[in-house]
């Protein structure tokens, strides 16, 4: 079977990034998920799986962001007895960080190359207009475009009524409701699979992704692809893949990893997602002003003539703080980490 990886995104400036790795025994390919040391790939010639070379794994060792993930563009190696390597991973355009708690844990990379990130939230319970908030931070941070899908709208009598609503959460961001159940509005969010393009789900558990993926996709999702095995015996299987293929679209990335609620570590994502905030804060007297007590905030003054709902300020400052507990544990630790290495040497 001949794949055409432009279906997948696959374009001239990454063709150039892999001129420097092509030879007679290698091939590119775009990685369907990834499993720890092996990942699942689609390579003009069909789903393979490949682990991951020396070099790979030499590279993730000093940094776990390196491992091959979901979405990635690789570079896969055939070698004469039939084994097949992931070589390199060619440069991100966005990608999705998980930053766990964890001590040692710099961040995760969860999920790559996703053109749009979608927010998908249901209707019905209720909204949650906090999750929404920091959801879409998150989507702004991967440096994909975020859309908010609200799922279920079936479940009300006016959903227009609750979007409207909820823009007011998501300034410069595309929000659609979808029944899928219904199927009203899915033909909204097929142009952001279409050809060439990918696009990933990012949304708590009965939010809806699933029954939105098998929609846009039709069933099955893909057909029994032949896997060659490491032995070079083919083998019919069904495992579940992370980016799913849409038939004469590109993929859709819906990974269980991506569905929970990441940390957020940088301001980038906050400022964007806060555009209504940021604009404002750009005519506050003070630069660094935080938008409390300090005279002339324009922010609080828009609070104040009811331009800006107060809420808006109060989940603002709230991500900011878990901002500010996250940096400053990281430069606790990279301090640590720099002490241990003088106290050893
Ligand atoms: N009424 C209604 N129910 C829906 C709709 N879409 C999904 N559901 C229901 O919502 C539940 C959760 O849907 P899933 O698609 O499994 O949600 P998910 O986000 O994939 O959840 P996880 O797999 O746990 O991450 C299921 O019972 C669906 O049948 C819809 O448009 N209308
Ligand atoms: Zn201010």
């Amino acid at each position: 079977m001949k794949h055409e990886l432009s279906q997948l995104g696959w374009d001239e400036s990454l063709a150039s990034a892999y001129r420097r790795f092509d030879r007679s025994d290698a091939s590119p390919g775009r990685v369907l998920r990834a499993d720890r040391g092996v990942c699942t790939v689609l390579d003009e010639s069909g789903v393979t799986r490949a682990s991951l070379s020396g070099s790979v794994l030499l590279g993730a060792a000093r940094d776990p962001a390196q491992l091959p993930c979901t979405g990635d563009w690789v570079v896969l190696r055939h070698w004469p007895d039939r084994r097949i390597t992931a070589e390199h991973v060619l440069p991100r355009r966005t990608c999705l960080i998980r930053r766990t708690s964890d001590k040692d844990s710099t961040g995760q990379v969860l999920a790559a190359n996703m053109d749009t990130v979608a927010v998908v939230e249901p209707i019905h319970p209720e909204p949650d207009d906090a999750r929404i908030e920091r959801l879409l931070a998150l989507a702004w941070e991967s440096g994909a475009q975020p859309l908010l899908v609200l799922t279920k709208a079936d479940t009300t009598s006016d959903p227009e009524a609750i979007r409207e609503q909820i823009m007011e959460l998501a300034p410069g961001v595309p929000v659609v409701t979808v029944s899928a159940r219904l199927s009203l509005g899915v033909e909204q969010i097929r142009p952001y699979a279409g050809r060439g393009r990918t696009l990933a789900l990012l949304g708590r558990s009965g939010a809806g992704k699933s029954t939105l993926v098998n929609a846009l996709a039709g069933t099955p999702v893909m057909p029994v692809q032949q896997i060659r095995d490491a032995d070079g015996k083919g083998r019919h299987t069904t495992t579940y893949r992370n980016l799913v293929l849409i038939p004469d679209g590109g993929a859709i990335l819906d990974t269980p990893g991506i569905r929970g609620v990441g940390l957020l570590d940088t301001a980038e994502g906050l400022a964007r997602a806060f555009a209504d905030i940021t604009e404002r804060a750009a005519r506050c007297r003070f630069d660094d002003c935080r938008h409390e007590t300090e005279p002339g905030c324009a922010v609080v003054a828009a609070v104040a003539d009811g331009s800006l709902p107060p809420r808006r300020l109060a989940s603002w400052r709230k991500l900011r703080h878990e901002i500010e507990v996250e940096s400053a544990r990281q430069s606790a630790r990279l301090a640590g980490a720099a002490g241990h290495r003088r106290r050893r040497s």
